[in-house]
């Protein structure tokens, strides 16, 4: 697949994202604007991230997550501890947040789990510039977060450059337009997020929802269901449909990482 290299990034229109994502994303877009856009060679993608997900039952992706802007501080966790108590607990893959203003995160967590557990890891961001996918793989991270909220019409390209540089992309949507982008896009791995990131209103009817319609269209990818849940019962709306689940707060925030991951996966 061809992929652009030492070229100006793709324009982004990031004045159309409202709301706390807005601000957020306008933050990073300042982070990187002096940042080069050049890709470098192409590199080998070893699907790590998507085997992961695609083993039978639900996989559980268990996120390092500090703080958020809907909890404030959750845990000081420390990454890789918190990492390897997952992964003792079943995760399959782990997610870690490098934002460093509203969750807390860091490149530096993002290597320490890298080099300290063997499933993958995500780097959860919020990509505006070529040079954080970049980043990605130099960190050794499996996969990369791609939002169609923010990157809209930019999503293809996106992923293009993601695959480029070897890694997975987890492509999230949060409602019908945005899975349409998705799936015109050909993401292999589409995570539908109950949290409305404008607004922070958590809804788990979101991913049921958008999961059937993605089934239904024929699409035979990941799907994975994102943010809010607590609890096995929560669980039960996706569990014959996602092929895995990303969970954050509940976790991060419960004392017994371990525990609380095999709690909340037990069928
Ligand atoms: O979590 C937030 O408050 C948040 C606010 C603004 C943008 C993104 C945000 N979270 C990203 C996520 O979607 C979650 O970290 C992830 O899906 C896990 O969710 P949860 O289990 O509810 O922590």
């Amino acid at each position: 697949m061809s992929a652009r290299d030492d070229t100006a990034p793709v324009t982004l229109h990031l004045d159309r994202v409202p709301g706390v994502l807005g601000r957020i994303v306008h933050e990073r877009a300042a982070d990187y604007a002096a940042a080069d856009a050049a890709l470098g060679a192409a590199r080998a993608r070893s699907h790590r991230f998507e085997t992961a997900l695609r083993q039978p039952g639900l996989s559980l992706i268990a996120e390092v997550k500090r703080a958020s802007p809907s909890q404030g501080v959750i845990a000081p966790l420390e990454p890789l501890e918190a990492a390897r108590a997952y992964e003792a607990g079943g995760a399959r893959a782990i997610s870690v947040l490098t934002e460093p203003r509203h969750f807390d995160g860091t490149a530096q967590a993002l290597r320490d789990v890298v080099g300290g557990v063997t499933v993958p890891a995500l780097r959860k961001d919020f990509v505006v510039h070529p040079a954080m996918l970049r980043e990605a793989a130099e960190w050794g991270a499996s996969a990369a977060l791609l939002m169609v909220s923010v990157l809209h019409e930019a999503t293809a390209e996106y992923l293009r450059m993601a695959h480029h540089l070897g890694l997975d992309a987890l492509v999230e949507v949060h409602d019908e337009r945005e899975l349409d982008i998705a799936l015109a896009a050909g993401a292999p791995i589409i995570g539908v997020n109950n949290r409305d990131l404008t607004t922070l209103h958590i809804d788990l009817e979101v991913s049921p929802r958008l999961i059937r319609r993605a089934r239904d269209a024929g699409f035979t990818g990941v799907l994975v269901a994102e943010s809010g849940y607590r609890t096995p019962q929560d669980l039960a709306s996706v569990r014959e449909l996602a092929d895995a689940v990303l969970v954050g707060s509940s976790l991060a925030g419960s004392g017994d990482l371990t525990r609380a991951a095999r709690d909340l996966m037990r069928a």
